[in-house]
């Protein structure tokens, strides 16, 4: 018989069995301070004294999991004329697999990814390895039902899309090589309509929404004290107590 350590609790309501690693998915639009909101929890979870020294959390972005692009792609993507936003954009069956794979404790290696080549990097990997939690963020980690019904918890960053796309302008500048121009009409021809048609429609899909991003502080406290009570050693069954769904905001 499997352990319940790795049973099959595909969601939040088997309360009383908590998988390790507990798996939990963060969407949200470009720039929406995924990264960002995953830093703060990690950091948040690290400094507590209800997680001992050697367990660990680890975040894992659906970046490194862009497929690799034939020449022709490539010649688009230095035009900004790729549609990275797209599904197709991804190699899904590697994510399945990596995301099983970290699911079942096993090591895997990922590569970072390289935005101005727009490749993974051959030289800078992540090891990941059996932690506590996995974070695993993206524009699209709700969009494949198949990878969905693997988290635990789900949250969606909801930040304001003209917030976003200032952000994205200088992130883009900055960190990613890229021209004013450029990064405008990628962001009007491919970036907000498949925001639009791919990623927003799952916001339906989080448990919870944190509007602001970073700067919900309240948000990620919380969130944080519901991972905290959900992995606490000896915890109780939270069946038997009354205050079990209290966080989780569940949308319409
Ligand atoms: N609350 C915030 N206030 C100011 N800048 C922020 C905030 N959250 C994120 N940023 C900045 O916006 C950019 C995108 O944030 P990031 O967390 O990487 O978003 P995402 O992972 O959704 O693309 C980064 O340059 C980051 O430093
Ligand atoms: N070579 C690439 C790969 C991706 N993008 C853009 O990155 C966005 C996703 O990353 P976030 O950190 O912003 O969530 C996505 O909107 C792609 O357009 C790119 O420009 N070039």
């Amino acid at each position: 018989m499997a352990s319940p350590v790795w049973g099959d609790l595909p969601h939040l309501n088997a309360l009383d069995k908590i998988p390790r690693p507990f798996l939990i998915g963060v969407a949200g639009g470009t720039a929406s301070g995924k990264s960002t909101v995953c830093s703060k929890i990690m950091e948040q979870l690290g400094q507590t004294s209800l997680l001992e020294n050697n367990r660990m959390v680890t975040i894992i972005s659906q970046d490194s999991f862009y497929r690799d692009l034939t020449l022709e792609e490539h010649k688009r993507a230095t035009k900004g004329e790729y549609n990275f936003d797209h599904p197709d954009a991804f190699d899904t069956e590697l994510m399945l697999k990596t995301l099983l794979d970290v699911k079942a404790g096993k090591r895997v290696e990922l590569p970072a990814y390289d935005y101005v080549a727009h490749k993974r990097s051959p030289t800078s990997t992540a090891i990941i390895h059996c932690s506590d939690v996995v974070l695993f963020e993206g524009i699209l980690v709700f969009y494949f039902p198949e990878i969905r019904d693997l988290f635990n918890m789900r949250l969606f960053v909801d930040t304001d899309p003209d917030i976003r796309l200032s952000r994205r302008v200088l992130r883009d500048i900055e960190e990613r090589g890229r021209e004013l121009d450029q990064i405008l009409s990628q962001y009007v021809q491919l970036v907000k309509p498949a925001f639009e048609e791919f990623c927003l429609p799952t916001k339906k899909y989080a448990d919870v929404i944190i509007p602001r991003g970073a700067d919900n502080v309240v948000a990620i406290d919380l969130i944080v004290q519901h991972i905290q009570e959900l992995l606490r050693p000896n915890r109780t069954s939270r069946r038997s107590r009354n205050n079990s769904d209290s966080i989780v905001e569940r949308p319409h």
